[in-house]
């Protein structure tokens, strides 16, 4: 088979997927680092800035599924035109390499780029089969440790076996061996090759690869990310001539390509990763040989490690194929300098020229290149009929996006100002309830009271109609009856009276007709008069009983008011039962608002003084931040002058180089030394203030959970928090790129040195003596001082034993004193309760226990710096000179009561501190022991003092 290249040279297209922020990073409060330039394929990162073939990603990058159709389907395409391919995924652990190749392909997921390429095979290959025959088999490998392993091993179990054993999966074979056959060609030998004919059982090799791979890294401790992984398809074709049968014999245009599909490892800091990692390691080394290319052309010499795996993946990335390097770098700040390393390496790959070659039978190869020829032009005829279409389209792609990030930036400030309010709704929620409960309470009162008003007005009103009624209604009554009565007898009497009148007449007849008419006269006109006063009698009476009917009726009436008025009572009774009962909820409810606000006040006092302290804790932390900031700038900034003055003096000339002498050597190595330690330095400020901005971040996400809000914190306090931790992130955030920055420039330097030789400067061997007794005189002087320094910790650690272990003793004295004063103190309470002469044997007991003096002295340190050891003149004005040390045995036992207790309440006690007894006080009441009286003792003091009843054991 022979290979025909193509007419021109074509660089390793490099695109940079950019993976948007994932949860985790999220919750930890990362920000972007990166910003691509809307429209362009560009990107920036602090003061860095690369322009690619392509960015995707990101919102102002091009969209990630046009990732395939732009990238991938030329390489696809050129496959059926025997060319080879190659995509590599890069970039650091976690940036997305597996999620852009698709090469983690389980269940089914369609996701990434090797099972689009599959479709994309196939749906070609359906288009094309009665034409063409056609051949794929596929190989997966994984590159572990500079070691091959098959990931399509037939002898390794399968899926359900792994997954019910949970074991490792140990292959039957051996590594693949990477050979090197004569003609210089690298090849893996013994590498599964399976023959797939339909779209299941390519996916099916996939899945299987992928499992063995993930498997592997389950049980080995994330190998993926170490490891490379490489899905190969093989694509032959054979054209089918008239008669339906393959031309095999003429092999007239039988074309064989590959695609290799490489899922690299992570790329973070392969240096240290070495002894890991050495196929990166050889990755790196191919990418910076082949990417200063031109610095070789120009005749610089590019040593790199000629492995048989660096050629293996050289051949990958700079051999005859046409390769496409999808760099995949991660938003967050916290991966800034890997994301820096990643553009740089990426950047420098695109310089990689490749020499595509189309592996075919040479006969054709006059007519093919013709046809191709023909279909390159048709393809740039199409693309230049569309291509100002596609770029208005972009454009408004971009600005839609533009506008989108607008909206939702201003959407998350308004989410933030409602929570804010909604706070402040809640803060005065509490507020309102209580004024709606006054508000209610009164409003019902004012109700019932009103009620009782109306109440007491109507039974007035009846009360005063009553009165009009009745008065004394039987009394009436009864002067009526009376009255009538009269009347009756009056009336009886008039009708007597009348009778007896009209008697006379009658008895008159016998008397003198002139005297009887006198007679008749005078009698008929009494006779006239009575029965006019019977009428009228008889009118009265009639009257009378009319005023008593009324009466009736009003007593009727009088009855109906006086049920009223018994209703209207009742109810008023009711009324003022309600009120009052009204009146004691309330009551109630105010006093156990009182004491709810009563606690809200001091839980207020407590908020406040958390706020303060909150408020001292972001001032220092801030301040601690800030120094953390401006030393880490410091360092960064020097880091920078350090580089660029090499830089600056290795422009400057080599001349000067030749002319070095011995002083400008030193200075030189002096300046490499000061630059190693700088990048120490600079690490070590990058990697603490990573640890802070991990905990910060965590802090944050941990204040913005919801469930964590129902926390002791108060509101106010969380949100101070959380603007004050934004706040530091973000200085943090911008720290962290600026160091980024400069590290990924010092590991730059660092390899290119590495490559050029560090020591190519020496000119001669006196050059290279003078050095080396030069450093040998200053690694001995650094040595002693290391050592020097090593005594002086040796010191101090001695010391610090020392006063651990008397810390200890103390504590363990101070324990077994408390116990047995608390043993007496009870004892006597006890002897007091029952005899008070009974103090006696308890004093005898107390022999020494108590005093001060019998404890053993402790060692002096040898270097004690604090008041403790000041001389004791200087110890005068603490001294109370009138007191005498007294061992407490020897006290009276009256005086001994007093003294755990003395008669204002203030207790006291013996404590023994830095070989010293001291009297403590304290109130009754009060938590801590204060210190106020040192107390002098001497050695003779411990000699008088009597044995000790008991041993203290330390
Ligand atoms: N473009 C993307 N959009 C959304 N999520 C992504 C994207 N890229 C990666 N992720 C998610 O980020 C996580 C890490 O991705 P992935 O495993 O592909 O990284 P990796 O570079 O292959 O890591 P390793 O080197 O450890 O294998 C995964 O959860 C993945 O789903």
């Amino acid at each position: 088979m022979e290979t025909t290249p193509v007419s021109e040279d074509c660089c390793v297209k490099v695109a940079v997927h950019v993976r948007p922020l994932i949860v985790d990073e999220k919750l930890q409060g990362c920000n972007d680092c990166v910003t691509v330039s809307p429209g362009k394929p560009q990107v920036q990162i602090g003061t860095h800035s690369f322009t690619f073939d392509h960015v995707y990603g990101s919102t102002t990058g091009s969209p990630a599924s046009s990732m395939f159709d732009e990238c991938i389907v030329p390489l696809v395409n050129g496959l059926f035109q025997g060319y080879n391919a190659t995509v590599l995924a890069y970039g650091q652990t976690g940036s997305g390499k597996t999620y852009t190749m698709g090469t983690g392909f389980e269940d089914g997921c369609h996701i990434g780029i090797t099972p689009q390429v599959m479709n994309a095979l196939f749906n070609k290959i359906d288009s094309l089969k009665h034409q063409i025959q056609f051949q794929l088999h596929v190989s997966f490998i994984e590159i572990l440790k500079e070691e091959v392993h098959d990931l399509l091993d037939p002898t390794s179990p399968n899926k359900s076996d792994t997954a019910s054993t949970g074991k490792v999966h140990v292959s039957g074979k051996p590594p693949i061996q990477i050979r090197e056959s004569s003609n210089g060609v690298i090849t893996l030998a013994g590498s599964t090759e399976v023959s797939v004919t339909t779209l299941k059982e390519i996916e099916a090799c996939l899945e299987q690869g992928s499992l063995s791979r993930a498997t592997g890294s389950t049980n080995m401790n994330n190998q993926s990310s170490l490891s490379h992984a490489i899905f190969t398809i093989t694509l032959e074709q054979m054209p089918i001539t008239g008669d339906g049968s393959t031309n095999d014999v003429m092999n007239e245009e039988y074309l064989c390509a590959k695609l290799h599909l490489v899922d690299l490892a992570g790329s973070e800091r392969a240096k240290r990763r070495v002894h890991i990692n050495k196929g990166l390691l050889a990755l790196g080394n191919v990418i910076s040989a082949l990417g200063d290319e031109k610095k070789r052309k120009e005749g610089n010499h590019v040593p790199y490690r000629d492995s048989k795996l660096t050629r293996l993946l050289q051949d990958s990335l700079g051999g005859n194929s046409r390769t496409v390097m999808i760099a995949c770098i991660s938003l967050a700040d916290i991966n800034a300098e890997e994301t820096l390393n990643t553009l740089k390496y990426a950047n420098r790959a695109r310089n990689i020229q490749n020499k595509p070659v189309v592996n075919r039978d040479p006969m054709s190869n006059e007519m093919l290149k013709m046809r191709q020829q023909l279909q390159y032009l048709q393809a740039e005829l199409c693309a230049r009929g569309g291509s100002d279409e596609v770029q208005v389209l972009k454009e408004r792609i971009a600005w839609l996006e533009a506008t989108n990030e607008d909206l939702c930036q201003k959407l998350h400030e308004y989410r933030k100002k409602c929570n804010i309010t909604e706070q402040c709704e809640i803060d005065s929620r509490n507020f309102d309830e209580e004024t709606a409960k006054e508000w209610e309470h009164k409003l019902l009162q004012n109700t019932m009271d009103k009620e009782l008003h109306e109440l007491n007005r109507r039974l007035e009103e009846k009360e005063s109609k009553m009165k009009l009624f009745g008065g004394d209604t039987v009394a009436l009554k009864q002067h009526f009856g009376k009255k009538i009565q009269e009347l009756e007898d009056e009336k009886r009497a008039v009708q007597q009276e009348r009778d007896r009148l009209l008697a006379e007449i009658e008895n008159l007849s016998a008397g003198s007709e002139g005297q009887k008419q006198r007679v008749q006269d005078i009698h008929a006109q009494k006779l006239m008069s009575l029965e006019a006063q019977i009428l009228d009698f008889k009118r009265k009476q009639e009257n009378q009983v009319q005023v008593l009917k009324l009466k009736h009726k009003s007593d009727e009436a009088t009855k109906r008011l006086q049920d009223e008025i018994q209703f209207i009572k009742a109810q008023k009774v009711q009324l003022q039962h309600r009120i009052k009962q009204e009146a004691e909820q309330f009551r109630q409810w105010k006093a156990s608002r009182e004491k709810e606000l009563l606690q809200l006040r001091k839980e207020g006092r407590r908020n406040e003084y958390e706020r303060h302290k909150l408020q001292a804790i972001n001032q220092r932390q801030k301040m601690v931040l800030q120094r953390k900031t401006e030393e880490a700038a410091m360092a960064t900034k020097r880091l920078k002058e350090l580089l660029e003055a090499r830089k600056s003096s290795a422009r400057d000339n080599t001349g000067m180089l030749l002319q070095t002498n011995e002083k400008a050597l030193q200075r030189w190595l002096e300046h490499e030394l000061e630059v190693m330690v700088n990048v120490h330095e600079v690490r070590f400020e990058y990697e603490s203030q990573s640890q802070v901005r991990a905990a910060m971040a965590e802090e944050l996400a941990v204040l913005k959970n919801r469930f964590a809000r129902a926390s002791s914190i108060t509101l106010n306090a969380r949100m101070t928090r959380i603007a004050s931790l934004e706040n530091m992130l973000s200085i943090s955030s911008d720290s962290l790129i600026a160091m980024a920055s400069q590290l990924s420039e010092a590991e730059e330097r660092e390899r290119s040195l590495t490559n050029r030789g560090r020591w190519n400067q020496l000119r001669s061997m006196g050059d290279a003596k003078n050095l080396l007794q030069y450093m040998f005189n200053s690694l001995g002087d650094t040595r002693c001082q290391l050592w020097e320094k090593d005594m002086e910790i040796k010191e101090m650690k001695e010391q610090l034993k020392e006063l651990v272990s008397l810390l200890r003793q103390s504590e363990l004295q101070r324990e077994d004193v408390e116990n047995e004063l608390k043993l007496r103190e009870q004892a006597v309470a006890i002897a007091l309760a029952t005899s008070p002469n009974s103090l006696e044997h308890i004093s005898d007991d107390m022999n020494g226990l108590l005093s001060p003096m019998s404890v053993p002295v402790r060692k002096q340190l040898k270097y004690c710096p604090g008041i403790v050891n000041v001389p004791v003149r200087e110890l005068v004005p603490f001294i109370d000179q009138t007191r005498k040390m007294v061992p407490l045995s020897q006290l009276p036992m009256k005086k001994l009561v007093a003294i755990g207790r003395t008669g204002n309440g203030k207790l006291w006690r013996w404590k023994r501190w830095h070989n010293k007894w001291h009297v403590q006080y304290k109130w009754k009441w009060q938590k801590p022991w204060r210190l106020s009286e040192w107390i002098r003792h001497s050695e003779e003091n411990i000699i008088k003092a009597k044995p000790r009843s008991r041993s203290f054991s330390y």
